[in-house]
């Protein structure tokens, strides 16, 4: 390319890659509010708390069409006056359940001030630890530990929205957790707007579903409160996120984020991708943000919405964008073995692919120009999970009344 690359290095720094992406719908049943969601592996708050985008590189993440599901069910107030309300929370991915008496959580959580929702708090350091005694209690699994960042999140959001009142919370995704893929900020953005939907704050739009499906799409104003809320569950998970996660999955579509400015970028036609879960756990090596790259493919996504160029063109660039990406963080030492091998099966097939925001595990994503079963079969024989997605969907959706969202089983 003869082009000189803008690397920016941080002290603890991560690579943002062309796609980071993570999609939620919320699914609202009259009182059994739920929502799609996805969620990743634990990461403490101080570890991310040093990110590219946070310090100012450009970065281009775009929604998936994996969602997370969360479903609510308010359960009777009576129960509460009785004594004998609970707040349950059911983790289907884990296939953990927990439940906290609602007077547990009334002592524990509800010192402060009670606001109302419609405008996003940040969770106090007081609150914080008040929550980590709670989850002190549960004894959470050795090789589930991580999970403690989301529960907090959830126990957060929650309260902070509904305040201790009993109900019954489901959470299924199609994503796999803490594999980069931005899980976090998909359970957020669907417990979020789940939970604002059940307050009667945030509403589907009427008669616009989304294309058929039941689900239903929100207004921009509802979107925003959403989004909010959702950011301050990310801070929980994540330390000092930029926000580009939660933003993209309650929005859809494509964002380019550079320092905290916003830009939606249209892409008329569909790019398929192909996602690769290494099931390899991720880890904390160093890694550095690849600014030009991402300002490169936010023109190219601009320029083939308008038609500039032929859509041809557009994935050979794409790929060829993708290619010096992969080659830089490869460069940087941050791959790994198992990325190596989906990169060498892929290349077989002429596929260009790159890892995604996580690193040293993870995901890798794979640019195809047309659905490639073979290689499918042939990642999935070496055992890796595939993923064949369309980039840059819907964002966040409600489903009010009698939708079935988990499979087929109303929850
Ligand atoms: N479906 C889910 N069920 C339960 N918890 C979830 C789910 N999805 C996400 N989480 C929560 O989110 C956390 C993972 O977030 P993390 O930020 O580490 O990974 P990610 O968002 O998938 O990747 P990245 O942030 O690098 O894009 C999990 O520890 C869990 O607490
Ligand atoms: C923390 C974060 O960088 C995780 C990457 O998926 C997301 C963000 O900055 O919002
Ligand atoms: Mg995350």
């Amino acid at each position: 390319m003869g082009r000189v690359l803008g690397l920016v290095w941080e002290k603890r720094p991560r690579v943002w890659g062309l796609l980071v992406c993570a999609v939620v719908g919320a699914f609202v049943a009259g009182e059994s509010p739920s929502s799609r969601i996805s969620s990743p592996q634990r990461r403490s708050a101080s570890s991310e708390s040093e990110h590219a985008v946070v310090h100012g590189s450009a970065a281009v993440a775009a929604a998936i069409d994996l969602y997370t599901r969360c479903s609510l069910r308010l359960l009777p107030l009576a129960d509460d006056e009785a004594g004998a309300a609970v707040l349950e929370l059911d983790l289907r991915d884990p296939g953990l359940t927990f439940s906290w008496p609602c007077a547990q959580l009334r002592e524990a959580l509800l010192t402060e001030e009670v606001a109302g929702a419609q405008e996003a708090r940040p969770c106090s350091p007081d609150r914080l630890a008040s929550i980590a005694r709670l989850l002190e209690e549960h004894e959470i699994p050795e090789a589930k530990v991580w999970l403690s960042a989301g529960l907090s999140a959830f126990l957060f959001l929650y309260t902070s929205i509904l305040g201790c009142r009993p109900g019954k919370v489901t959470v299924s995704s199609d994503l796999p957790m803490g594999s980069g893929l931005g899980s976090s900020a998909a359970f957020c953005v669907s417990m979020s707007g789940a939970l604002l939907t059940a307050a009667g704050m945030v509403a589907a739009v009427d008669g616009i579903s989304s294309k058929g499906t039941g689900w239903e799409l929100v207004g921009k104003d509802d979107l925003e409160l959403v989004n909010q809320w959702a950011f301050q569950g990310e801070k929980i998970i994540h330390g000092k996120p930029s926000g580009i996660d939660n933003t993209v999955s309650t929005f859809g579509s494509m964002i380019k984020f550079k320092k905290g400015e916003l830009t939606n970028l249209k892409s008329r036609n569909p790019i398929k991708m192909l996602i690769t879960d290494t099931r390899v756990g991720r880890n904390k090596k160093a890694l550095v943000a690849v600014n030009s790259i991402s300002e490169e493919v936010s023109s190219l996504v601009e320029l083939a919405a308008n038609d500039e160029i032929a859509i041809t063109s557009k994935e050979e660039k794409l790929a060829e964008l993708m290619e010096m990406n992969q080659g830089l963080l490869q460069c940087m030492g941050v791959s790994h073995s198992s990325i190596e091998t989906v990169l060498r099966t892929t290349l077989k097939f002429n596929l260009v692919s790159k890892l995604t925001g996580a690193e040293g595990g993870g995901c890798v994503l794979t640019l195809i120009p047309t659905l490639l079963e073979k290689v499918i079969a042939e990642l999935e024989s070496q055992s890796f999970r595939c993923f064949i997605v369309e980039v840059g969907g819907q964002g966040f959706q409600v489903c009010q009344g009698g939708c079935s969202c988990f499979n087929g089983d109303v929850v």
